[in-house]
């Protein structure tokens, strides 16, 4: 009893004094065998196999004491579509929960670490972003993780941000993470593997967690309900590229940043500064003590990228004391199961037996004009529901 104390208050010490190194800390608890599965999880998943267990012990011991090979298994892991290794996946991420609650009460309940997602059209300057502001990051003593959202790779099979040669600088910071989309799998299953994967990387002690997407589709969205602060990059070259930013993505923004704010494009990025600020006036506030802000950056000379750092952990602050973040947070849990909920719901009812067949002749129906779309949808749930 007196050694487990006295373990907490040096844990509480050096938390206080090294609030980003808590991952090296050498809790005895985390040498605890998977044998005590939380109730929930050991009704679904079978007794481990002494190798199973060999394995995830390695990969939980390693991943909290920082390795970034360990990291790395455990994330593939995660986005293993093998049934066996999905379920180790869920037992190690429980693992890897649970110790990562117990190091948020000692941080007082605060979050360990904070989740920005930066989204923006192709050739934003996105990637080129990050480099140099994952570098300022590690710079300071933080340990950035950079996770890509790459709806691209779900249709076509390949990973445009995986193929690039993109930060290589930032790759080969021994204080930095960086992971490609992975190239398989719907948008949803995307999303749960990234959200997992912010977990993992949150339990490796990686205390910036950053997330980016291609400006395409709903992976926007997706990225916006994974993390603490939304932050949208926009080109001042303007014109085509701007035309697909929808309006609803900007009022998801809890800051814009104008990019390539330098030479030539210094007067351009001015003057979508100026018409992003006047028009974010009229659009629906997403937080009731955070007004979304306008910034310049340059990721050639520099400019603004102290300051959009400044931003960032000004809203995160504010947001904490205010208690929305951790509303923010808990609101995301439940997007985030019902999204699964969704998915897994639509890929039942689109195979199930009784109206798999029915369902290409009724959309035909439909594209024709011979049947109304309300009056298909009731036919198809109609057969659904009758199917036993
Ligand atoms: N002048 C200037 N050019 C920049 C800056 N940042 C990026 N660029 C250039 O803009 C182009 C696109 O930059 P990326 O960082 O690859 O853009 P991205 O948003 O990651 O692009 P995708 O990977 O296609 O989504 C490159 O040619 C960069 O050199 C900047 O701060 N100033």
């Amino acid at each position: 009893m007196a050694i487990g104390n006295s373990s907490r208050i040096m844990q509480n010490l050096m938390l206080q004094r090294f609030p980003h190194a808590c991952f090296f800390l050498k809790d005895i608890r985390r040498r605890l065998p998977f044998h005590s599965l939380p109730a929930t999880l050991s009704q679904q998943v079978a007794e481990l196999s002494e190798q199973e267990h060999r394995v995830l012990h390695r990969l939980y011991g390693g991943l909290i004491q920082g390795q970034r090979a360990c990291l790395a298994e455990a994330i593939t892991l995660i986005e293993s579509s093998h049934s066996r290794k999905k379920e180790l996946a869920q037992v190690l991420l429980q693992k890897v929960l649970s110790y990562h609650r117990e190091q948020e009460l000692l941080n007082n309940g605060k979050p360990l670490a904070f989740r920005v997602g930066l989204s923006g059209p192709p050739g934003a300057g996105k990637s080129t972003f990050i480099e140099y502001f994952g570098k300022m990051l590690t710079g300071k003593g933080h340990h950035v993780s950079v996770l890509a959202v790459d709806p691209s790779s779900c249709t076509s099979g390949g990973s445009l941000l995986g193929d690039k040669t993109r930060m290589t600088e930032l790759s080969r910071d021994m204080n930095a993470y960086i992971r490609a989309s992975p190239t398989r799998g719907t948008l949803g299953g995307v999303t749960r593997t990234t959200n997992e994967a912010i977990l993992l990387c949150e339990g490796g002690g990686y205390d910036v967690v950053l997330v980016e997407t291609v400006g395409v589709g709903q992976s926007e969205f997706a990225v916006a309900d994974m993390v603490d602060m939304f932050v949208l990059l926009l080109p001042p070259a303007g014109g085509d590229e701007l035309q697909g930013i929808k309006r609803g993505i900007i009022e998801m923004a809890d800051l814009v940043a104008v990019t390539k704010a330098d030479g030539d494009l210094l007067v351009p990025a001015r003057r979508l500064q100026a018409e992003y600020i006047s028009a974010m006036k009229l659009l629906r506030k997403r937080s009731k003590i955070w007004k979304p802000q306008v910034l310049r950056i340059s990721a050639k000379n520099g400019e603004g990228i102290v300051e959009i750092w400044d931003k960032m952990t000004t809203f995160r602050d504010l947001m904490l004391t205010s208690g929305e973040l951790q509303r923010r947070r808990s609101r995301q849990q439940s997007v985030w199961m019902w999204t699964l909920i969704q998915e897994k719901v639509l890929e039942h009812f689109r195979n199930h037996p009784a109206i798999h067949d029915q369902i290409p002749l009724v959309e035909e129906k439909v594209l024709s004009g011979l049947l109304s779309p309300g009056l298909a949808a009731d036919l198809l749930l109609k057969a659904f529901s009758a199917r036993d």
